[in-house]
């Protein structure tokens, strides 16, 4: 069977004068039903990686496929409607809409593609919310939540509407560790139940730990990876990068506390 998602040689570059290559001969490529972290130094890539494998940027050479299938961005009406119903995002702005209520921002996604929602679903979103804590502000508009609370609408609305491929760039960020690891739960057992395949971008060794895979990315090129992750081992790799960025990852695995690595680093050079 096709991978869900397959990056074949992606290279982006940006800049005129001075040209930053944000990705570099990418490839890589992810099963169904699996859920992977992406992790590297601020500046590695990440963010580029997300957007061109979900056709929100083109990159300069390479092809990505999604199911099997070539996404085309050159037609941008033809990648939204191939992105719709198969693509889910979960981005640091929320992107939720400021004029509907958290139950009409959740079932969004099915009227848009024109699909409405089964009874069974609909039952599920309100599970969802209740586990995510916000069973109780289904009529509030987005305004009326907290940065952590909208974070967490997207979330639900994420796994409510299971696309296929689920790209999130740290979902967790504005989010407390108990409803982090509350929220990544759900995240997993949607993988698990769903088949969906998820693309999460973190800076959070103990959110990664979540993960079946970490990808570790430097100056645009994956130079690591670990399987069956845990935050301890995800945290001392992170570590292993240019001491300033080190500096900032050991601070985030502080509360990194379990396990010991099972890298299975492919590559014995230094990551940058
Ligand atoms: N639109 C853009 N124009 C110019 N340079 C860009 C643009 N987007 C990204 N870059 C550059 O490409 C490189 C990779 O950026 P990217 O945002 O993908 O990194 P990242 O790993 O997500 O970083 P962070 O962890 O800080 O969010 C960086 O050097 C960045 O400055």
């Amino acid at each position: 069977m096709e991978d869900a998602l397959r990056l074949e040689s992606v290279s982006k570059t940006f800049g005129d004068q001075v040209k930053v290559a944000a990705l570099d001969q990418v490839s890589l490529g992810l099963p169904y039903g699996t859920f992977t972290a992406v992790m590297g130094p601020s500046g590695s890539g990440k963010s580029t990686l997300l957007n061109c494998a979900s056709g929100l940027e083109r990159p300069d050479f390479g092809r990505v496929l999604i199911g099997g299938q070539e996404l085309d961005t050159s037609d941008e009406t033809a990648a939204t409607r191939f992105r719709r119903g198969r693509i889910g995002f979960v981005f640091q702005a929320f992107n939720l809409l400021p004029t509907l209520t958290v139950w009409q921002n959740v079932l969004l996604p099915a009227r848009i593609a024109g699909t409405s929602l089964s009874r069974e679903d609909k039952n599920r979103a309100r599970l969802l919310l209740d586990r995510v804590g916000l069973g109780d502000r289904l009529n509030h508009r987005p305004a009326e939540l907290s940065g952590g609370q909208q974070q967490r609408v997207a979330i639900a609305r994420a796994i409510v509407n299971r696309p296929a491929l689920l790209f999130a760039d740290e979902p967790t960020g504005a989010l407390d560790s108990v409803r982090a690891a509350e929220v990544l739960m759900l995240i997993g057992e949607s993988v698990r139940e769903f088949g969906q395949t998820v693309v999460m971008v973190t800076h959070d060794p103990v959110a990664a730990a979540y993960a079946d895979r970490v990808l570790f990315l430097a100056d645009g090129r994956i130079v690591d990876e670990m399987r069956a992750p845990q935050a301890a081992g995800v945290a001392a790799r992170m570590a292993a990068f240019r001491p300033t960025e080190a500096a900032a990852h050991v601070a985030d695995a502080a509360h990194a506390t379990h396990g010991t690595s099972t890298a299975t680093s492919r590559f014995s050079g230094k990551a940058a």
